[in-house]
């Protein structure tokens, strides 16, 4: 009973260990993945200097997240298509492109609630 707890208690941690190897290599190795990455960070500095709410947070958060995670979603699948089907077929452009259509989605929905959230703080200041 006890070393069954503890076994997967074990698998638990291995598997966020998984995971986080997962972001590491995303970020090693995919260029949109940095850019995203670096983009967040300079809407959290910009956040706390232009003193955000607390939802203006929530929202911030929420889409910095999305983008990220469907950037991941979108290198997997590229990875998966490019393992299954190393060829050229038009159903596997198809797939890569929707896949980055959604991360490009994201992007700009981050853009706009970017802009809703910061400029009119910003304008304020001049
Ligand atoms: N095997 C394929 N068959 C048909 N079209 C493909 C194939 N591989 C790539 N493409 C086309 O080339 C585009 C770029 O695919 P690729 O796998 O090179 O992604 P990428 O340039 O690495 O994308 P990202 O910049 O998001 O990482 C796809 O969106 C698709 O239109």
């Amino acid at each position: 009973m006890n070393t069954d707890y503890k076994d997967r208690n074990h698998k638990k941690w291995m598997g966020l260990k998984y995971a986080v190897q997962g972001v590491k290599h995303v970020f090693q190795t995919e260029k949109n993945f940095k850019t995203h990455f670096s983009m967040s960070i300079i809407v959290i500095i910009l956040g706390f200097f232009l003193r955000v709410s607390l939802v203006e947070w929530a929202v911030l958060f929420t889409i910095m997240a999305l983008v990220i995670s469907l950037e991941m979603i979108n290198s997997s699948i590229e990875r998966i298509m490019d393992y299954l089907s190393p060829e050229w077929h038009s159903i596997v452009g198809d797939i890569k492109d929707i896949a980055a259509g959604a991360v490009l989605l994201a992007a700009v929905s981050s853009i706009i609630i970017g802009c809703l959230i910061f400029l009119p703080k910003l304008i304020a200041l001049f």
